[in-house]
Parts: C-alpha cells; structure tokens; sequence
C-alpha cells in the first residue's frame, strides 16, 4: 500500500544548522494497517509525514502509494490520494465558513475545479448521517459557522473532512495533542470508528505512549531519524508501557529520558 525505501532527509545541508532528520527510513505499510508511530522530540516522525505528504522533497529513496512512484509528485497531487489531520484544530477547516460548506468542500476533493459548491440535497442527508455518528450534536449546527466550534469539536470535523473521500493513506499528526484528555479520548474514539468502518491505511502520530499501545495493529518507534522498532499482531496487543520502556532501553543502549514521552506513562 505505502512503500518507502531508502528515504533520507537532511535539513540546511552544509551550514552549521546542518541536521539528519530521517537516515534511510525503510517502511512498508499493507492496506488497512493502522500504525501508531511515537518517538521523542526531533526523532522525525512529523518529518517522515511530511515526506509522504509531499512537504519537503527527500534527499533519495523513493515513496509508493500502491503502484505509483510518488515520489517526485508536488504536495497537491499527493493530497488526492492522502487526507491529513494536523495537531492545530485551526488548521484544516475553513472558520469562516458553514460546517456543510465545509464538508461540501472536502467532498469535491480531487475533482478539479468545474464543480459548483452548492450543496446537494442527498449530500445533505449524508453530511448530517455523518456527523450524527460523531455524537457531538453537532447534526443540528450544519449551517454555524466552524469558528463557532471547540478545538475537540473542530478536529472531529477536519477528521471527518480528511476521510470524506476515501483517502488511500490518512496521516494524523498529534491531532489530539492541543485538546483536553477528555476531549483527546473523544477524538481518538471517533478517529478509532472511522479508521475501522473504512479500513482505512493510517499512520498516526503521538506522544502517548498508552494511546500509541492502545490504538491499532501496529507500533514503530522513531529515534534520531531512524526506526528503531516495529512491532506488530498478538505482540502489540500484549504491549504494555514497561515493555516498550525495556525495548527502547534494548535499542538505544540508554534509559529512556524524554520528559514528554515519559509524562505519558502513567
Ligand atoms: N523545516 C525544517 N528545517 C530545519 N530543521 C528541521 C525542519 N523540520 C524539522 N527539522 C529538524 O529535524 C529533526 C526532526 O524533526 P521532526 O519535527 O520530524 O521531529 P518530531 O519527531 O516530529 O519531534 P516533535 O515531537 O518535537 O514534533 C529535528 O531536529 C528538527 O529540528
């Protein structure tokens, strides 16, 4: 489904601000795997969504999306075939705009620009099917404005918008992470339901260790632009936090130090 090979990134190459942020990253995901991806600050995990995404070009290597080579392909071909939930619930919808023009808008994604934005009847009843299953309320609002709506609300919509058509990667990256633990659990349940209902192929991004054990079938951990395991089946639902505490410690030769990684553990 996603293929990387070889991929390496280096920002500000040959100044003294010269940093390796991704070293030959090898990673293959098979279609509907769900993978939590964790790693301390400045491991690379936003850099390596952003290579997918088509943010920065690579250095070498090469990405697949099924079969096509999308390596060399601008961000704005990529998000045809990619949907993507930022941490910042400003990003991603439109403030200015309705919750149904919204998710009209996302519902024209990839099919240029000859389409008229008004919204159809039968589009109607599906956005308000949609966002009933949100359970937000948020069925009876589709005509308020989204500035009007809370963080948690706002990234339930964008998550929404981000899977509207079905992407063929959904890269979520720390889409809790601005919100409340009660409202991060919330998303992270709506997120878990749509991932499932759509078997959709996601890499989601997190600081939290629990949640990174707790959702999906598959857990790769980044340090210093590598990948320094990938665990997966009956040995990720067994995963316990002092498991991968001990396994990081095996791999880097170190106890595990990074203060927002460990905040996550109990
Ligand atoms: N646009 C950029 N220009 C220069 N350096 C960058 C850029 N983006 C990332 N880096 C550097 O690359 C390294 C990896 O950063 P990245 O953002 O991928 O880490 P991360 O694992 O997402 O960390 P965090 O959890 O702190 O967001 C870091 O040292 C970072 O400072």
């Amino acid at each position: 489904m996603l293929k990387i090979k070889g991929v390496s990134k280096t920002f500000n190459m040959g100044t003294v601000n010269e940093k390796k942020a991704l070293n030959k990253i090898d990673l293959q995901l098979e279609e509907g795997d769900f993978v939590t991806v964790i790693g301390g600050n400045g491991a690379g995990k936003s850099t390596i969504l952003n290579m997918i995404a088509g943010v920065y070009p690579i250095d070498c290597g090469y990405i697949y999306i099924e079969d096509e080579n999308i390596s060399l392909y601008p961000e704005y071909k990529r998000s045809k075939l990619i949907g993507r939930v930022f941490q910042d619930p400003m990003m991603g919808t439109a403030a200015d705009m309705e919750i149904q023009e919204n998710l009209a808008m996302a519902n024209r994604r990839g099919f240029g620009r000859g389409l008229k934005w008004g919204i159809k009847g039968n589009e109607k009843e599906m956005f308000k099917e949609k966002l009933r299953k949100l359970e937000l309320g948020l069925e009876d609002r589709m005509s308020s404005k989204v500035g009007l709506l809370s963080g948690g609300q706002r990234q339930a919509l964008t998550l929404l918008m981000a899977t509207l058509q079905k992407p063929k990667l959904l890269l979520l990256d720390e889409h809790t992470a601005a919100l409340d633990p009660k409202t991060a659990k919330k998303v992270l349940q709506i997120t878990k339901e749509i991932v499932e209902a759509d078997q959709l192929t996601t890499l989601m991004v997190t600081h939290n260790m629990k949640d990174a054990i707790t959702y999906g079938n598959r857990l790769i951990m980044f340090h210093e632009g590598e990948i320094i395991f990938d665990i997966r089946g009956e040995e990720k639902s067994k995963l316990k936090v002092s498991d991968l505490l001990q396994m990081f410690e095996n791999a880097v030769g170190e106890e595990m130090d990074n203060d927002t990684l460990l905040l996550s553990k109990d």
